[in-house]
């Protein structure tokens, strides 16, 4: 068997089933062995009953105390079991399952396993495992592994294809020198693959993920070193001159910049007019104010007689951001462009004209900006976001008539000095590290979903005020169709909890990029009152009028990502408010979410995430959005990322030859790192 080989080859994947995989992106053999998994369930002790507690999977060993009753509802048949213990009696439930009455008979002893929620004040273990105890004390203790899975393919023949593979496939020959193994005490790579899938315990879990995490920022960062050798350093194409017209603009804002806003714009004037090319990070924390900036350098571009551009993840941005920019820019002579997926291939044509003629000199879109037919003028300037930042090959495809344009990378996410300056190669770093004076904190609480009708009850209060509301539902994950319903039910019943006069609409990532814009348009213009979304809107949305943030289920999101939702209020001269609803009791929920309750601080909200999970922690959620890695996370594997830097830039280019020829793999690992990466 070899890496490359096409998952076909292994036994019980045919044509159909290989479907399901290459879903998980998973085509070859290898790829299929890169598919870890994303967290492990642990079979516990047994507990008592009476300390059972909800929101946990529990194991209890009881005995049957009645028969077993179904009841219908529509066309469920529900079966429900009490049991007990010597230290009390629970109810167990499960759906259609009849024949469960044949197994459950008074008097017999089993191990039943499953999560406890509580229904009519009472608690409940609903779909519980129904083990022997024999069976159950096979498992206990081993770490069954959980993968990310979708439709038709289960974790049971994940693990059946990856015996197969590593009983197959020689993976003797480490390319990773025994030198730096040891240095970094990394297991070898055979070892760690074993005991990723299969591990005999936790401690050889932890070092097998080291070693696996390791490996993948080893490899990240020996790209980026590539790459920067690869890289002519820029002379600047592109000279441009301070221009009088900034002054103007920054003099006529209704507000005054923030001292770090000058101080960030004034080193961005020095880019611009200086021996260099551009290659800047502005690093923000929400609703700091990095718009503004972009478009000031956008301005400086235009009079300068050239072309500038700003990409954004999402046609909704690339919408808001055109319009504010127009109105920014009204008195200053400067013709915009929007250039987005959903425009029709005729509005497309006229775009691409109007570009390439320079009839436009800022051009607004999505990653519509960069394909090949666009053909710009002289276009100076991109600026973009982090999770855009290009490749090698975009960037060729930017580069007009041969010259490199300046470049800006805008960034919300709190990451270290120490980490972004591995993370982001050798752009240079500016912080955004004040918020505009204007802003009143934003006043957070946690509640549980007990509290929702007094929430439903403050966000009328708040639209009769003439303020406005934002509602978020978690996505879910294995069932993306769910997600959209969930949105749609939520919305129906907001609506009839609501005074009627409270117009609610829903967002949510699957309607056409038109419905999209028309919902986003309508609630900037307070036709909507609040909007029920998935997290759609998480970046940049900006809509100063919204003060209520409601996010449902909060327990399902990284710190990270909730503090980018709550960064959507707060953004005006209104005092705002989120309100986190947990779905959970459990006490490191409680303890996570009370981070964001005490502060609205980016870094020092993924500082105490960090120091709450701690290393080598795989179950807890990770950060959501940027930088990626498959196992790796940048904030709490942080130390093992130094180190794989630190390894590859000992590596020489012969050294790095001799690594590629002894994994085939490698090459094209770097190849795909480098195509993400901007330089
Ligand atoms: N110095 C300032 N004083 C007052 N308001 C400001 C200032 N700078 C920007 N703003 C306003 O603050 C709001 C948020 O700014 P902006 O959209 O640029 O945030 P951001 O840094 O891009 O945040 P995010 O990462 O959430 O997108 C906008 O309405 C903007 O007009």
């Amino acid at each position: 068997m070899n890496i490359n080989d096409r998952i076909t080859v292994l036994k019980g994947i045919g044509d159909k089933t290989s479907l399901n995989f290459m879903k998980l992106g998973i085509n070859s053999v290898g790829e299929m062995l890169e598919h870890y998994p994303r967290g492990y369930d642990v079979y516990e002790d047994v507990t008592d009953i009476k300390d059972v507690m909800e929101g946990k999977t529990v194991t209890i060993e009881a005995t049957v105390l009645k028969s077993v009753e179904i009841t219908k509802v529509r066309n469920l048949q529900i079966i429900n079991c009490t049991v007990k213990d010597a230290t009390g009696s629970i109810q167990l439930k499960w759906f259609n399952m009849p024949f469960l009455r044949n197994t459950l008979k008074i008097g017999y002893r089993f191990i039943f396993r499953g999560k406890v929620v509580r229904k009519n004040n009472q608690y409940v273990i609903e779909q519980p495992q129904i083990l022997s105890k024999e069976e159950y004390l096979k498992k206990l203790n081993i770490l069954q592994p959980i993968y990310p899975l979708t439709g038709g393919l289960t974790n049971n023949m994940i693990q059946k294809m990856v015996k197969q593979i590593l009983g197959g496939l020689d993976l003797s020959e480490d390319y990773l020198p025994e030198k730096i193994r040891k240095q970094y005490d990394l297991m070898e790579y055979r070892y760690a693959v074993e005991d990723i899938h299969f591990p005999k315990n936790k401690d050889c879990m932890i070092e097998a993920r080291k070693r696996i995490v390791f490996d993948e920022f080893f490899q990240f960062t020996l790209a980026l070193g590539k790459l920067k050798k690869e890289k002519n350093i820029n002379e600047n194409q592109f000279l441009m001159k301070e221009s009088e017209d900034c002054t103007r603009l920054i003099e006529n804002l209704p507000y005054s910049l923030t001292n770090a806003q000058t101080k960030v714009w004034k080193e961005i004037i020095k880019d611009l007019s200086g021996d260099r090319s551009m290659n800047r990070l502005i690093q923000g924390d929400v609703g700091s104010g990095k718009t503004i900036i972009a478009a000031l350098a956008l301005l400086m571009a235009t009079k300068n007689g050239y072309q500038g551009s700003l990409m954004v993840p999402t046609e909704v941005l690339a919408k808001q951001h055109y319009e504010s920019i127009q109105e920014l820019f009204e008195e200053n002579d400067v013709k915009a462009q929007l250039l987005v997926g959903s425009m029709t291939a005729k509005e497309k044509k006229i775009a691409y004209e109007r570009i390439k003629n320079h009839e436009v000199n800022v051009i607004i879109g999505t990653h519509a900006l960069i394909q090949e037919k666009v053909e710009y003028d002289n276009l100076a300037l991109v600026i973009t976001d982090e999770q855009h930042r290009f490749g090698v090959k975009q960037r060729e495809a930017l580069k007009t008539k041969g010259k490199s344009p300046h470049v800006l990378v805008m960034s919300a996410t709190p990451i270290p000095r120490t980490l972004a300056i591995i993370l982001y190669g050798d752009l240079d770093i500016s912080v955004i590290d004040e918020l505009p004076a204007n802003r009143l904190p934003i006043k957070n609480c946690v509640v549980d979903t007990g509290y929702r009708p007094t929430a439903y009850h403050f966000i009328e209060k708040q639209v009769i005020e003439g303020r406005q509301a934002y509602v978020i539902c978690p996505m879910v994950e294995e069932s993306e169709t769910m997600e959209a319903e969930n949105v749609i039910e939520y919305t129906e019943k907001l609506r009839e909890a609501l005074v009627p006069f409270i117009k609610v609409e829903y967002l949510h990532g699957k309607m056409k990029a038109k419905e999209k814009n028309d919902i986003m348009e309508r609630f900037a213009a307070n036709e909507i009152h609040v909007l029920v979304s998935t997290t759609v809107i998480e970046v940049g949305v900006n809509v100063p009028n919204s003060t209520v943030m409601l996010i449902e289920n909060a327990e399902r999101f990284g710190l990270a990502q909730l503090h980018q939702l709550r960064g959507r209020v707060g953004r005006g001269k209104y005092q705002s408010y989120c309100i986190l609803i947990s779905g959970s009791s459990s006490k490191e929920t409680k303890e996570r979410l009370e981070i964001l309750n005490k502060s609205n601080d980016g870094f020092f909200i993924a500082s105490e995430d960090l120091k709450l999970r701690g290393p080598g922690d795989m179950f807890g959620i990770r950060q959501s959005g940027v930088m990626e890695f498959k196992m790796g996370d940048i904030y709490t594997d942080a130390t093992i990322l130094k180190n794989a830097n630190d390894a590859a830039k000992e590596i020489t280019e012969e050294e790095l030859e001799e690594l590629c020829k002894k994994n085939p793999y490698l090459k094209e690992k770097l190849e795909s790192f480098a195509g993400n990466v901007l330089i």
